[in-house]
Order: C-alpha cells, then sequence, then structure tokens
C-alpha cells in the first residue's frame, strides 16, 4: 500500500509552475479494505484543543455507520498507549455523548514515541487502521510509524488529523478548535477591558497561546476591538525609546486613561532571555519551555511606570489553559466531522495522509508536506496590517525591518523580484492566484 499523490487537481501554488497536487478527501468507489477485516485503532497526542471528542466521536461512529465497521479500540494516553496501556474498545454507544465534554477521553501526553514499539504491537495486535490525532509533533510520528509499516510490509493505513490550538500546521487552512479558542479568549479580553476600564490609568494584560505563531492574539484581537496592542512571536518588539512599547502605553493612558494589551506566550522572548538569563529547558517531546512572558511585562510595565511617577494598576490575566479546554463550538464541530469522515474515506481506501482542508477543499496531503514547515503570521501581510490600524499600535519595524521580512518572504516563496512600482498590484494577483483552484 502506498501514499498515492498528485492525482487529482485541488491545489495550484502560484510559484510552482505544475502547482502542487493534492488527492480531494472523499469517499471512494472501490475500497481496499473489507468492513470485517478492519481492526482500527484511535490516539490523541500532544496538548488539549477544543473538538478532540469530536474526531474521536466521529470516527467511532462514521467507521460503524458508513462502513459497518465496529473493531474500534482507543489507545490511551498519547503514543506510548500503543506499549504501555490496555486498548479500550469504542463503540458508537460508548462515545455518544462525548463531544459536549471538554479535552480528550482517551488521554494525552507529551514524549513517549518509540516507532518500532508502536509499530511491534500495531503488528502484534492486527491493526490495520491506525488514527493519529496530534500537531506538527504527533503528525512527525505519524511518518515515522508509517515509514516503518511500510519498511515491514504492512497492509496498515495510518491516518493524521492535524490539531493545534496554536494554528501552526502547514498547508492547512486552519486548526480545528481554533474559532472556538478566538471565541473564549474574547471573555479573557472583555474581562480585562472592564478592569481596566475600571481603574485610573488601568492596564489589563491578556496572555494568549501561541508558542511560534500568533494566530489566537491577532484573531482574538481583531474580534475584540477593545485591544490597544498585540504582541507575537512573529513581530519583535522592543520596550524603551521612541516608538517602543512604553512610550505607546503613555501615550494611550493619557488618551483614554486605560488600556488593553493581548501577548501570545510566545512573544518577546529574547527580551526576557536578556533580562533572566536562565538555561533552555525543554517538555517531554522536545519543545522549548517558554518563559511567563505576561509576568514579565507585568513587572515591567510596573517599573517603568513607577521611575515616571505615574500613577497606575495592572491586571494581567492568564487564561491559556482555559481557552483549549473547552468542548469545540457549533462550526468547530462540524469541520471535526468531516475531518473524520474525510480520514475514514481515505483509510478505508488504503491511503496513508495527513487530512485537511487547503484553500477551502478537504484534501490528503503527503506528511512530510505539513512538518516540514510551521504555519506562521507573516508581519508583511493584509491581515497584520489589519490589525496594526485597527490597534493603532507601533508597528516596532523600521522600514529597512520591513523590507527584510519582505525579501525573506519573496525568497521563501521563490518570487521574482518586484519592480517597486507595480509591486502591490503583482502581490496582489498573486495572492489571488494562490486562494482559487484555477
Ligand atoms: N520528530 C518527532 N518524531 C517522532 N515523534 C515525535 C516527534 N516530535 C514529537 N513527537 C511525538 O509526538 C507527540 C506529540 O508531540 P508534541 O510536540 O508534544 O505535540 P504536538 O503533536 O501537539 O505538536 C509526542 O508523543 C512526541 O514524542
Ligand atoms: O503545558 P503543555 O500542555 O505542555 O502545553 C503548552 C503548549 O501547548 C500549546 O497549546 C500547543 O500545543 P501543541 O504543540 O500540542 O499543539 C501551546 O500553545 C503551549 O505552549
Ligand atoms: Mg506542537
Amino acid at each position: 500500500m502506498q501514499m498515492i499523490l498528485y492525482l487529482k487537481r485541488v491545489v495550484v501554488q502560484k510559484n510552482s509552475p505544475r502547482g502542487v497536487h493534492f488527492r480531494r478527501a472523499g469517499p471512494r468507489q472501490r475500497v481496499y479494505f473489507e468492513p470485517e477485516d478492519v481492526k482500527a485503532c484511535i490516539v490523541t497526542c500532544g496538548g488539549l484543543c477544543p473538538g478532540l471528542n469530536t474526531v474521536i466521536r466521529e470516527l467511532v461512529c462514521g467507521l460503524s455507520h458508513m462502513y459497518n465497521v465496529n473493531d474500534v479500540f482507543g489507545i490511551q494516553n498519547g503514543y506510548k498507549g500503543f506499549y504501555s496501556s490496555n486498548y479500550l474498545p469504542m463503540t458508537p454507544k460508548s462515545v455518544n455523548d462525548i463531544h459536549k465534554r471538554g479535552g480528550t477521553v482517551l488521554g494525552s501526553s507529551r514524549g513517549g514515541h518509540d516507532t518500532h514499539k508502536i509499530v511491534d504491537n500495531i503488528q502484534d495486535r492486527g491493526i490495520n487502521q491506525v488514527y493519529i490525532i496530534g500537531g506538527d509533533g504527533t503528525q512527525k510520528g505519524a511518518y515515522e510509524i508509517f515509514k516503518e509499516i511500510r519498511r515491514r510490509g504492512l497492509k496498515v493505513a495510518v491516518a493524521g488529523i492535524p490539531k493545534t490550538i496554536d494554528n501552526d500546521i502547514a498547508v492547512i487552512d486552519k486548526s480545528f478548535g481554533f474559532d472556538t479558542a478566538v471565541e473564549e479568549a474574547q471573555r479573557a479580553i472583555d474581562a480585562a477591558h472592564v478592569e481596566a476600564s475600571s481603574a485610573e490609568n488601568g492596564i489589563g494584560l491578556v496572555k494568549l497561546m501561541g508558542r511560534y505563531s500568533g494566530f489566537i492574539a491577532m484573531y482574538a484581537t481583531l474580534a475584540s476591538r477593545d485591544v490597544d496592542c498585540c504582541l507575537i512571536p512573529e513581530s519583535p518588539f522592543y520596550l524603551e525609546g521612541e516608538g517602543g512599547l512604553f512610550e505607546y502605553i503613555e501615550r494611550r493612558l493619557k488618551e483614554n486613561n486605560h488600556m488593553v494589551i493581548v501577548v501570545a506566550e510566545g512573544a518577546g522572548q529574547d527580551l526576557i532571555a536578556k533580562s533572566i538569563p536562565v538555561a533552555d529547558q525543554l517538555d517531554a517531546s522536545g519543545n522549548k519551555l517558554l518563559l511567563d512572558v505576561g509576568l514579565w511585562l507585568t513587572h515591567k510595565i510596573k517599573d517603568h511606570c513607577k521611575s515616571k511617577k505615574m500613577e497606575m494598576t495592572i491586571k494581567y490575566i492568564d487564561p491559556t489553559y482555559m481557552i483549549r479546554a473547552i468542548p469545540s463550538n457549533a462550526s468547530d464541530n462540524v469541520y471535526c466531522t468531516l475531518l473524520a469522515h474525510s480520514a475514514i474515506h481515505g483509510a478505508m481506501a488504503g491511503y496513508s495522509f495527513t487530512v485537511g482542508m487547503v484553500n477551502g477543499r478537504h484534501a490528503y496531503i503527503p506528511f512530510h508536506r505539513v512538518t516540514s514547515t510551521r504555519n506562521k503570521v507573516k508581519i508583511t501581510d493584509r491581515m497584520w496590517a489589519r490589525l496594526l490600524s485597527s490597534t493603532n499600535q507601533p508597528s516596532f519595524l523600521s522600514k529597512e525591518d520591513i523590507m527584510e521580512a519582505r525579501e525573506a518572504e519573496r525568497l521563501a516563496n521563490r518570487l521574482p523580484v518586484p519592480a517597486s512600482s507595480s509591486e502591490h498590484t503583482k502581490k496582489h494577483s498573486a495572492s489571488v492566484l494562490s486562494n482559487g483552484e484555477k
């Protein structure tokens, strides 16, 4: 069984003359597996995300209702559960209500990916469909499992379903749970706004998730309209001097008596490291553990205002785990259902892949495509420009920084050097092209 690519023209990217084609997701006329021979398992890995239980439910119910597959098992607590825990039998009845709960009924974990032990167990237990729900690390793990399965010549389909609250998975339009997280973040921003506006020179500071990508912070800011400044990892900022954060805070407080700052957890890590030098620490999966930018900023702002003899109050709200521990909202529930169904159709057809929506269409994506890069906010793109104009915050960038970021983006996308006068027009038409199939 092979990963089959490029049969259906679904996605055409602007820079590749022949385009990059992914196979369109959906039911196939002919399936590879006989339903009565299927033994499927489901695992959830990495951090939590709204919608995990919905995906699990729809995998179990979809396999049963669409293909009459009833031998489905849950792997407990992430990858290590393949070789260290009992496999849980799952039925449509046992998962009937789980989509109403946050978290994952299967449990999750970081670390513990031992490819050989995992594939040994898949082989010994006669599993022939493996559904793996998780983020970038998990999809790398799924690819390793797929390669080992292929090396051993096993007839096992591996279906990756990308999850991450940070929305940092490459290629796909959006990860499930992201909308729910942005919606929940509004409650924290509202609280920060109420606290700030009820004090004299009040500052509300909200920290949101986003290790390397500031999508939650950016969308939560755009949605709220109460935010005066949004800080994300992709846009370095500085505190002191002209155009710095302190100057902006002073101005905003003078103008409006209060302000709200949203900071993504990965923002300003270089600044913190400079002021509090500590050795890098990693979690069990090898991800860098971040220093608390919210707490650090709170102290820095307080110290600055004290040195300027400015009376002020700052309230720091950290809702990070609250926004990912809730059940998914209606639109994420629908999205989770479609992803689960696409995964089932692909696995039944015998493919191995990561499933996802690409330019509005569900597609089967080769694992390496989603694991080789990370989706990040482009600070030279329209969305970040919209945010800057909605908050009125400083960009913290010099003209040189912007040119440098544009050049890096141009090189990464292998775009031609723009003629300066027609640069905007060219960029615009290229973006339009990249968003459509034709
Ligand atoms: N490069 C890799 N190769 C194999 N497994 C990996 C790799 N990176 C992470 N994993 C495994 O994937 C799981 C989840 O990874 P992690 O980074 O914690 O979360 P996420 O998948 O959400 O990014 C962990 O069990 C980890 O051991
Ligand atoms: O404390 P934990 O659960 O290890 O994870 C915290 C991290 O998980 C995230 O939610 C992302 O997790 P994933 O990599 O699992 O998608 C980050 O935003 C955050 O830094
Ligand atoms: Mg990750």
